[in-house]
């Protein structure tokens, strides 16, 4: 492994799913099964619907389980109904927020703008911030990959930005809950992409250690066959991470 290599991540992204007592059953097995050996080779991070978010932090303390948010606003506080400040992710406990989920993009018509708005939201609040990013299948399909990506990462990526408090997540939004995933081919040369735009973005002394996560239909069948491509460091697992023994198994692709 070069020194350079990032030390991986998988990310759980629970999406509207998950309430008080039987998440906490699958928060305590996920704390259970993250073993010194798996601690010693990738970090994990759960990612709970909101309100959530304050008690599965509290139960994390001293387990090293990171937790985050899945949204943020842009603004500090203020008059936005529903709303949910980086600031107060961050009092809640979290340490990481994903901004720019195709969902996102999709049913809450988000643009790159106001994505990197919320990412500077996340910078501001000292969390690190998980941006995502991928093409849709027509968009695929027309040859256009590589352009859209490109183009939704100078636009959500702030300036600020390090291997520190940046994440990117690469996830084709057909490949998301759709059980298709891309081949490792196609992973690997999106993956590549990514970290020559990370080159320009965040610096050339920093890229390399900047995290990049595929996502998108990741389960522990496909994990190890994913986790090894080039650029790959590590997973934001949707359906899959609402199941203890499978998020593990997941992350455990890092064991072999
Ligand atoms: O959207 C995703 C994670 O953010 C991926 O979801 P699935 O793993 O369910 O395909």
């Amino acid at each position: 492994m070069s020194v350079d290599r990032p030390r991986p991540l998988v990310a759980g992204n629970w999406k509207m799913n998950g309430l008080m007592r039987s998440s906490a059953k699958v928060l305590g097995e996920v704390h259970a099964g993250y073993t010194p050996g798996l601690r010693a080779r990738v970090d994990l991070v759960v990612c709970p619907p909101a309100t959530l978010v304050s008690a599965f932090a509290h139960m994390s303390v001293g387990t090293r389980v990171g937790i985050g948010g899945q949204d943020c606003h842009a603004k500090e506080s203020g008059a936005f109904t529903g709303d949910v400040s980086a600031e107060m992710l961050a009092d809640a406990g979290a340490a990481y927020v994903l901004v720019g989920h195709s969902e996102r993009r999709q049913y809450h018509k988000e643009k790159d703008a106001d994505v990197c708005a919320k990412a500077v939201a996340a910078h501001r609040a000292g969390l690190t911030a998980i941006v995502c990013v991928g093409e849709t299948r027509e968009e695929r399909e027309a040859g256009k990959t590589l352009a859209v990506v490109r183009k939704q990462l100078r636009g959500s990526i702030p300036v600020d930005s390090n291997s520190h408090n940046l994440v990117v997540a690469y996830e084709p939004v057909w490949a998301i809950g759709t059980g298709l995933t891309p081949t490792a081919a196609d992973v690997a040369e999106v993956h590549a992409a990514i970290r020559e735009e990370l080159k320009r973005l965040v610096g050339k002394a920093d890229h390399a250690k900047v995290r990049i996560l595929y996502g998108g239909s990741v389960k522990p069948s496909n994990a190890a066959e994913l986790m090894a491509v080039e650029n790959v460091n590590g997973a934001l697992v949707g359906g899959a991470s609402l199941v203890a023994a499978d998020f593990l198994a997941i992350a455990g692709a890092y064991l072999s």
